[in-house]
């Protein structure tokens, strides 16, 4: 038998000694690579040296892993998070586990150049819906990146087939956020139906003069119809706290039935009848190539001219453009806007000075308990596949 040791110089981090095994078979003989003094493993390195051992040697090389684990090692994996302010209970997990490097600032996303340079080398990237990964930042970060995860469910900032692509692990954060964005999408399309944001306004600037019969009038939510585009975890829960407004019926689009629309008695309709029809319009579908822009001149004008369009998922579901036209034009009567394009939006966007528009700066998750959830969840699919587990929440 041949050991073969690898020195510490190794480019990558690696696991420690038993944790990892790669064993090349030839000459009927065994060929055992034990990686001392190494802590961190990069399975692909010894791939690597395994095949060429078998180029050179002429001979069959087989190779086995056994699952890393961060605690056998005494050097830490290498996390880069792209954020500074995360909450702590998150980041303190990932402390025990690992070494952790945070963007400095809480209110900025990292610069692009910085974070190509920051990710090089690590083991894991904690990132946000504000950071761009995509094949220039895979391809920075190097063979040690084994697990990207975003602090969000929306991920259409991943170029998640380039991920895949690199066996690259990838977890986001479902269900946490669910309740949060449900209470803020029914917040919302109340604020914008009632003319909240408006009425406020008008005491501010002293246009408030007697009650007034038809002074800021809305429509109600009772007996109206509420049409729900794309039916998955969020749009459930929005329909079911909509349904104890009393609507007189609640329509959905989605592939298939959902039984879980049963409960409030929703009703599946292609897209354009759940136009023609609904007095009240919720996007909570995800940005995808399929759904971008669906929401366009086109689509608007298929709406009723009293139709309050309300939108929690992401900005590039609407072509923006149409909808100002459709809400100066009166073609749709308002819209309520938690997430937008671009973000922030410019303070002398055209949008803002709409009465029949309310824009709140993408909030839908932001609860003290939501975001905390979202980052120790973040934080448990980093350390799991570090460990070589399965993630609690994996894309
Ligand atoms: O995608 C998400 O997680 C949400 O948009 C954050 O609020």
């Amino acid at each position: 038998m041949i050991v073969l040791s690898f020195p510490k110089s190794v480019s990558v981090p690696v696991i420690s000694t038993c944790s990892v095994r790669a064993w090349g078979v030839f000459c009927g003989s065994f060929v055992r690579f034990v990686p001392m003094k190494l802590h961190y493993f990069q399975t692909n390195v010894y791939k690597n040296i395994a095949l060429n051992c078998s180029f050179f040697l002429g001979r069959r090389v087989s190779f086995s892993t056994c699952q890393p684990s961060l605690n056998m090692g005494k050097e830490k994996p290498q996390v880069y998070v792209t954020r500074a302010g995360c909450p702590t209970k998150g980041i303190d997990l990932l402390k025990q586990k690992c070494d952790v490097e945070i963007w400095s600032k809480p209110l900025e996303p990292v610069p692009r150049e910085e974070l190509l340079k920051k990710v090089k080398g690590k083991d894991a990237l904690f990132c946000l819906l504000t950071d761009k990964i995509d094949k220039e930042l895979l391809e920075s970060a190097g063979p040690s990146l084994k697990v990207i995860a975003t602090m969000s469910t929306g991920y259409d900032h991943i170029d998640v087939p380039e991920v895949k692509k690199r066996g690259i692990k990838l977890g986001y954060t479902p269900d946490v956020l669910t309740d949060a964005v449900a209470e803020l999408t029914v917040g919302l399309l109340l604020a914008t139906s009632r003319r909240l944001f408006e009425a406020h306004q008008e005491i501010l600037n002293g246009g408030w003069g007697s009650w007034s019969p038809l002074w800021m009038c809305g429509p109600g939510l009772a007996t109206s119809t509420v049409g729900i585009v794309g039916l998955g975890r969020i749009g459930i829960e929005v329909a079911k706290r909509l349904h104890t407004f009393n609507p007189s019926q609640i329509l959905y689009t989605s592939r298939s039935d959902k039984p879980e629309a049963k409960p409030f008695g929703g009703i599946r309709v292609p897209l354009d009848e759940l136009l023609a029809q609904s007095d009240f319009i919720v996007v909570t579908c995800a940005l995808t190539p399929e759904t971008k822009e669906m929401f366009n001149d086109e689509t608007f004008a298929k709406m009723k001219s009293s139709a309050i369009f309300v939108n929690t998922s992401r900005g590039g579901v609407v072509d923006q453009p149409a909808l100002q036209r459709a809400l100066e034009s009166g073609k749709i009567a308002a819209a309520g806007l938690d997430v937008m394009t671009p973000e922030p939006l410019p303070p002398d966007h055209p949008l803002l000075q709409l009465k029949n528009c309310v824009i709140i700066p993408h909030i839908g998750s932001a609860t003290t308990k939501t975001r905390e959830d979202m980052c120790i969840l973040t934080a448990k699919n980093i350390i799991a596949a570090l460990q070589g587990e399965p993630l609690p929440a994996e894309l």
